[in-house]
């Protein structure tokens, strides 16, 4: 049974639907729950599991994301040449579920945690299982993401074009679906404690739910097996393209002379030697793939949803009465628009604009989807300006900043100079940080006898004098000069006390010694004060990025710890996070219209043989809008902050006006027709083109208006 023939062959059908879709949209829900949540808690895992700095850690994050849409590559090339999709599924499906399991095993802190302090002793096993478990799963999401959209267009007939199209929007909608839920629960999965030995952040549940989901999703498409249309690989494909295209290359150049008639298309020069089918085949894809060309500056500023704009929530304030919101859950915004946008666009937008008598064909839509993506970036940078007025003036590279804390018992005249004269009372400081524009200063105070102290401040930081009650002992402290990360605060503690204290959480602090930063979430923190039987309770409400240094009188015991002053090094974040919805829903709308609809374009004008392969083309092209971020980030930045984002909304919308020209030139084509057009023409398959005549007339008409088909042949 050849595999038109297939594709005639009755399904089971349920609403006009293939009953085996359910396992496919089930399926890909399970394996987007799997790569979305053990996504969400990879750089944790990284920074905190394997103690990697910031830089490594994100770096090694992007290149697993970057990779994961790379290898689609490989998948549809297995599929469309080798193994057919089913296959290809099922086993880069195993290879994926090893990888999770083996990224599970290596979070398990306890395997070489021989002395019990409760970090692993051999970090070379763990990175080296846990680097074993993300190729594994680069592989295995890659390769077969190209596969299931593709598999699942195959499943449907002729006759259901429009359930066809339904089918690309309920499958985002499942992506979105479980990448929403995972992205929701393994965060908390990682927070609870477990462990063998000792108890640990919970690494191994957050990346163990993942690996059972894609083992359950394995199961689910096995399960579904009996139904599915499997469309058989015809020959090694790609070797036959590539093969095909550097015969016409190589043709094209042997007859380069002007007395050699010119062809239609520079493919029309494997003529001599190729099937006239294959040619056909060739130049659809190759005029799908020139019109991606421009497409990665879409995910350029798609995927910097995760990176830039999350720091940007870092500087804002997640407060939202009834909850708080962590600058990364932030993110959560796009999956929850998603669900709600695809099907308002599908039943009211999409159809509204086709009453409209506007023929909104899918690359205008996707030229519209990058505008409103662009419009994002733009709304991004009027909240960027919004922030910048409320941020501290940081000193630039060639500056320093000085405060004065001042814990002697009177007040303090504090003279910095040459000309600098500030009045300092007891346990208070300096209005704000000085600015200077060189280093070496000179510190007198009005004691008796006058103190004075030659210091060095440190260029292009942020520091505080802190007086202690014996002010020939001053000394310099370093303060952050940035907000504090993830949108936490940042708080010390100078000793003003007689003798060692204790707090909740730090190490001891001997007296007139500032403890060093550490960092605490929102809301109300509750510390214990203590020496010896001596204490007292002092609790504060924080809010989001804010620094504080609390200055420890003497008589801390006997008020309760009421006395505690509070100098606020750093304002808490003012601007709301709320003011990134508009942003957020721009994105999103952009998505819909560009991704949902991209995603539908690439199945439809594929040839039958080779719809993983531009379903792969379609992914690759995320892969380098990621791989564009990753040099954008190493290349360093604009200035300002929002005048990069306003750099970028430029940019999309110059690809985007290259793109609508590129789009005005393309015609949409039916891949089957042409197919049976160049059968007829090399007068093969008579009967089996009789039947595809007969299904193409019946075919609805809805498609080609939706689509704005221009039936042509190449
Ligand atoms: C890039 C892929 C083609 C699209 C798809 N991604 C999405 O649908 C995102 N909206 C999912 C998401 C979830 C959570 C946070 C950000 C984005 C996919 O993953 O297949």
């Amino acid at each position: 049974m050849d595999e038109t023939t297939k594709k005639k062959k009755k399904t089971a059908e349920c609403c006009g639907y293939p009953i085996s879709i359910f396992f496919i949209v089930v399926n890909e829900f399970c394996e987007r729950f799997s790569y979305y949540g053990m996504r969400a808690v990879l750089v944790l895992y990284f920074r905190y599991f394997l103690l990697w700095d910031d830089d490594l850690a994100t770096s090694i994050y992007h290149a697993f994301v970057a990779l994961c849409y790379l290898t689609p590559i490989l998948g549809a090339i297995i599929a469309d040449s080798w193994l057919g999709k089913f296959k290809t599924i099922i086993y880069l499906s195993i290879v994926y579920a090893i990888g999770q399991v083996t990224m599970a095993i290596s979070t398990i802190h306890d395997i070489t945690d021989a002395n019990r302090d409760g970090t692993p002793d051999n970090f070379t096993f763990h990175i080296a299982l846990s680097m074993l478990g993300l190729i594994l799963i680069a592989l295995g999401t890659g390769g077969i993401k190209p596969c299931v959209a593709a598999f699942g267009g195959d499943q449907f007939q002729e006759h259901q074009s429009r359930q066809l199209n339904t089918f690309f929007s309920v499958f985002y909608l499942c992506i979105n679906a479980g990448s929403l839920l995972s992205t929701l629960i393994t965060p908390v999965l990682r927070a609870q404690e477990c462990g063998i030995h000792t108890q640990q952040q919970c690494y191994p549940l957050a990346f163990g739910v993942p690996a059972v989901l894609m083992v359950i999703s394995l199961v689910v498409f096995i399960a579904g097996s009996g139904m599915y249309v499997k469309t058989d690989p015809e020959g090694n494909i790609m070797w036959s393209v590539c093969k095909c295209i550097g015969f016409a290359i190589k043709n094209r150049f042997r007859h380069r002379s002007s007395s050699y008639p010119k062809r239609e298309h520079w493919m029309d020069w494997a003529n001599e030697k190729y099937d006239k089918l294959l040619i056909a085949q060739i130049k659809m894809v190759l005029k799908v793939l020139f019109l991606y060309i421009p497409l990665p500056m879409f995910w350029t500023l798609f995927d910097q949803k995760g990176s830039r704009w999350t720091l940007q929530a870092t500087t804002m304030s997640g407060d939202f009465g009834a909850f708080i919101l962590q600058p990364d859950q932030m993110q959560t915004v796009n999956p929850i628009l998603i669900l709600t946008l695809v099907p308002i666009m599908d039943r009211l937008i999409f159809p509204l604009i086709q009453k409209c008598g506007l023929n909104f064909s899918p690359l205008k839509r996707m030229t519209v989807g990058m505008l409103f993506a662009a419009m994002a970036f733009v709304s991004a940078a009027l909240v960027q300006i919004e922030i910048d007025k409320t941020l501290p003036n940081f000193p630039s590279s060639s500056e320093s900043q000085l405060k004065v804390v001042n814990t002697y018992s009177t007040t303090l005249n504090v003279t910095i100079s040459p000309n600098e004269h500030l009045l300092i009372e007891s346990f208070g400081s300096s209005a704000d940080y000085v600015t200077f524009d060189h280093q070496d200063i000179t510190v007198s105070l009005n004691t008796n006898p006058v103190i004075t102290k030659a210091f060095s401040l440190i260029k292009g930081g942020r520091q505080t004098l802190i007086i202690p009650s014996d002010p020939t002992v001053m000394y310099l402290k370093e303060d952050v000069k940035s907000k504090p990360r993830e949108g936490k605060n940042a708080i010390r503690f100078v000793n003003g006390y007689t003798a060692d204290l204790n707090i909740t959480n730090l190490d001891s602090i001997e007296p007139s010694a500032t403890t060093n930063y550490t960092l605490v979430n929102q809301g109300k923190r509750d510390f214990v004060l203590r020496h010896g039987e001596q204490w007292c309770e002092f609790s504060r409400k924080f809010g989001f990025g804010a620094s504080y240094t609390f200055l420890i009188p003497s008589t801390v015991f006997s008020d309760d710890c009421e006395s505690i002053t509070e100098v606020e090094d750093m304002k808490p974040n003012s601007v709301h996070m709320a003011l990134q919805i508009p942003q957020y829903f721009l994105i999103t709308t952009g998505e819909v219209m560009f991704s949902v609809t991209g995603l539908q374009f690439s199945y439809s004008q594929a040839p039958k043989n080779m719809k993983s392969v531009l379903q792969a083309g379609w992914l690759c092209t995320n892969a380098v809008g990621n791989i564009i971020v990753l040099i954008v980030a190493e290349l360093g930045k604009l200035p300002k902050q929002w005048a990069e984002y306003l750099l970028f909304a430029s940019l999309l919308v110059a690809v985007s006006i290259i793109f609508s020209i590129m789009a005005y030139f393309y015609t949409y084509i039916d891949p089957a027709e042409i197919e049976a057009q160049v059968r007829k023409e090399q007068g093969l398959e008579p009967e089996e083109m009789e039947k595809e005549t007969i299904e193409m007339e019946e075919k609805d008409e809805d498609q080609k208006n939706e689509q704005g088909v221009k039936q042509t042949k190449i």
